[in-house]
């Protein structure tokens, strides 16, 4: 996959092409869907796969305070669009100037003149442009009389549920990781570097690998089941995400203790995989009561993590890609 983060740098003899349009964060199974949708016309017609988004999040810039917490970073949906099979990544830098346009311009000009759309592909309730009037009716209505077709995909859901960043953004806030699964196509993760803490853990005999995350959506204060990748290595292990109200901390932290492990890894890099929430956090009277409640966190979460196997994206459905 070619990733273009600038609309100057769209090569400008562009192919014919068949285009989605949205944000994707989460990368999640409707998401992937859509994306199936596209490559299949690609291969079937000819054409190159194109998968246009913005970045920032368009809220960040026109409405940062309701704007979400998104699912990943810029990174991650780069690396998990890549593993969609798309030819193309457009990732238009999105500010104020570029949203003055309208949805007729912006289609006119980016989609059928610089892609060479001949074809769109856009899921049923995505709407962009000023007042949310880009909708799928609009596009279906702008395009037919150039000849263009637009491709609308209906919801796909499961068990009822249409797949959505923002349900899935609500579970995780309220540190359901384990529900998420079915929607995400894979258990919700957060990559960062191991920092320094306050080194109580050692004196708990329970150390803890302190992370550092630009991941902005954290799941809810608790204590939790998870796995960790360090570079090919796989360990189970057990995360509280807090403020330690035993020690009263100020600031939330990520403290992953790692089953079966002994050594030293600041600054190294871990992903972290929620797989179930254990408990809350709690204020315990003492230190004691504290290394008594996190013994028999690790205790369940040993005999959780016997039937548990990280489901990344390529593992899901993989008859579907
Ligand atoms: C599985 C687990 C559960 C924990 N639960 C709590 C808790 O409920 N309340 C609390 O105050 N600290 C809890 N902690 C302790 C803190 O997260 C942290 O590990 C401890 O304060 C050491 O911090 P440090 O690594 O910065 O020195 C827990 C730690 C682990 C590993
Ligand atoms: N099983 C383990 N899980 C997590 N970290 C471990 C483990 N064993 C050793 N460590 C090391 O110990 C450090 C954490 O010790 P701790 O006393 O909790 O200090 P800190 O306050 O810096 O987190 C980790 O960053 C890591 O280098």
């Amino acid at each position: 996959m070619i990733i273009i983060d600038s609309l100057t740098r769209i090569p400008d003899d562009f192919a014919p092409s068949v285009v989605t349009l949205g944000n994707f964060d989460g990368v999640h199974l409707g998401h992937r869907a859509l994306f199936r949708r596209l490559t299949s016309i690609a291969r079937t017609e000819q054409l190159q796969s194109v998968v246009c988004t913005f970045y920032p999040h368009p809220l960040k810039v026109l409405a940062p305070d309701n704007a979400p917490l998104l699912l990943n970073t810029r990174e991650e949906r780069r690396r998990l669009i890549a593993a969609s099979h798309v030819d193309w990544l457009i990732e238009i830098p999105f500010d104020r100037s570029f949203a003055q346009q309208s949805p007729a311009e912006f289609v006119d000009k980016v989609l059928l003149n610089r892609l060479a759309a001949q074809k769109l592909v856009v899921g049923y309730d995505y709407a962009f442009g000023q007042g949310r009037s880009g909708t799928p009716a609009f596009l279906r209505d702008f395009c037919a009389g150039k000849g263009v077709a637009v491709d609308i995909v209906e919801p796909v859901s499961a068990a009822g549920t249409p797949y959505s960043s923002t349900r899935i953004r609500q579970l995780i806030s309220a540190g359901r990781v384990a529900d998420v699964l079915p929607l995400l196509g894979r258990h919700y993760n957060l990559y960062g570097e191991v920092v320094s803490g306050f080194q109580r853990g050692r004196e708990l005999g329970f150390p803890t690998a302190n992370i550092s995350t630009e991941k902005e959506l954290i799941p809810a204060p608790g204590v939790y089941v998870v796995k960790v990748r360090h570079g090919d290595l796989e360990y189970g292990g057990v995360v509280n995400v807090g403020y330690c109200p035993t020690f009263g901390c100020h600031d939330l932290s990520i403290e992953v203790h790692l089953l079966d492990y002994s050594g030293e890894i600041y600054g190294e890099k871990l992903r972290v995989y929620f797989i179930e929430r254990l408990r809350d956090e709690t204020a315990f009277a003492n230190v004691n009561e504290l290394t008594v409640a996190i013994a028999e966190d690790v205790l369940k979460a040993r005999q959780i993590l016997q039937r548990v196997q990280v489901v990344q994206y390529s593992e899901y459905l993989p008859s579907n890609a």
